[in-house]
């Protein structure tokens, strides 16, 4: 008799042995979306009745368009985060045509979809989710991590309507972690330090350092924050026009205003993010990091210490 055919094993990161997985794991269902080069399936995991969100990627695809070193930077990026602000990335595979990565299921959607179907947020609803993206970015941040192409649509929503954050195939991870893993490129880069890089991003929340000197650095995601705010409260992001370059020049020439009712505190907190020099935004280092921007006054009374546990405000 054959020997017992068994799944072969890896260790993950804490040292225990997690069974490989495989597509017969999983009886997959729905489309829930599809991106440049994959498509996202609902499915359920037959050992446990357990649903992911497992994004598919065709080989050929990848290697003919070139972009398996976006396939490991969202691997490799995914895999080091363990937040629940984040999508959680639990297992990757392969077979003969396809690659997986099995994620947590955002059931709820994209915030994009909200600000279009509410037209906007009020400043409670504003002020929990955006204090929701400050903690998620403290944490990326502080793995030596940059997201560079946050954005509303990369923002998602589970079952109990807290945020996660998605999409990481773009980012950046600009140090070595605990683990002396090197970074994504190989190469050693000291926290903070600017990176070479061709990724653009998204034109509306493209920060003005990246569409100059093509370098991003943290603080690029404090400008795509500063965006998101605005774009909450008024339900446009602030810097728009027909053409890419009409919103590219807009940027790097700070061409924004803010619509009536505006509130004064949120417009302050704007106006610290929507800053030209990187090193000028409030949460970058050079300008007192994370704490002074969660001490801003629009923050006032968010507990910063539990917000994955709060009841997050009925989005009206
Ligand atoms: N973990 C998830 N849970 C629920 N929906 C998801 C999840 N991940 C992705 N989606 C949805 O699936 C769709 C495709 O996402 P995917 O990340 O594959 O491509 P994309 O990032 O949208 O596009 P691109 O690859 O061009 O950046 C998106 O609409 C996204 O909202
Ligand atoms: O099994 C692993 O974890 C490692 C493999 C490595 C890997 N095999 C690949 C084959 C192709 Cl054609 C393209 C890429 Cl990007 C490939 N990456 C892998 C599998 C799935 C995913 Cl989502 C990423 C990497
Ligand atoms: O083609 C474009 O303009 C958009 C893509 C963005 C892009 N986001 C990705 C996310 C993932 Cl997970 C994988 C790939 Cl291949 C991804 N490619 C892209 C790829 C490469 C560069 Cl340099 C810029 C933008």
């Amino acid at each position: 008799k054959m020997a017992e055919e068994t799944t072969p094993s890896k260790l993950n990161r804490a040292g225990s042995l997690q069974a490989k997985r495989k597509p017969e794991d999983f009886i997959f269902g729905k489309v829930i979306g599809e991106g440049s080069f994959s498509t996202v399936i609902l499915a359920k995991e037959v050992s446990t009745d357990k649903q992911y969100a497992i994004k598919v990627l065709d080989k050929q695809h990848i290697i003919r368009e070139n972009k398996a070193q976006y396939v490991h930077r969202e691997k490799s990026v995914l895999s080091k985060l363990n937040h629940p602000f984040f999508v959680k990335l639990y297992y990757t595979f392969q077979d003969k045509d396809r690659l997986y990565f099995v994620l947590s299921y955002a059931g709820r959607g994209e915030l994009l979809d909200y600000i279009q179907k509410l037209g906007s947020f009020d400043e409670n609803c504003t002020r929990f989710y955006a204090a929701e993206v400050v903690s998620a970015l403290e944490h990326l941040h502080g793995l030596g991590i940059i997201h560079r192409d946050l954005k509303p649509e990369n923002i998602l929503f589970n079952e109990q309507m807290h945020i996660q954050i998605t999409d990481f195939g773009s980012s950046k991870i600009l140090k070595t972690d605990q683990l002396g893993e090197d970074s994504q490129d190989g190469s050693q880069v000291a926290p903070g330090q600017k990176r070479k890089n061709s990724f653009v991003g998204t034109a509306q929340y493209v920060s003005p350092e990246v569409l100059t000197s093509k370098k991003a650095y943290y603080s690029s995601d404090l400008w795509a924050l500063g965006c998101i705010i605005y774009q909450l409260l008024s339900g446009l992001p602030p810097f728009r026009g027909g053409h890419e370059y009409q919103i590219f020049q807009k940027i790097t020439k700070l061409e924004y205003e803010f619509p009536e009712g505006f509130s004064p505190t949120a417009r302050d907190l704007v106006e610290k993010l929507l800053v030209l020099e990187p090193e000028g935004r409030l949460g970058c280092e050079e300008m007192g990091g994370f704490d002074k921007l969660k001490k801003h006054p629009f923050f006032e009374g968010v507990d910063w210490s539990n917000l994955s546990k709060q009841k997050p405000p009925q989005l009206v």
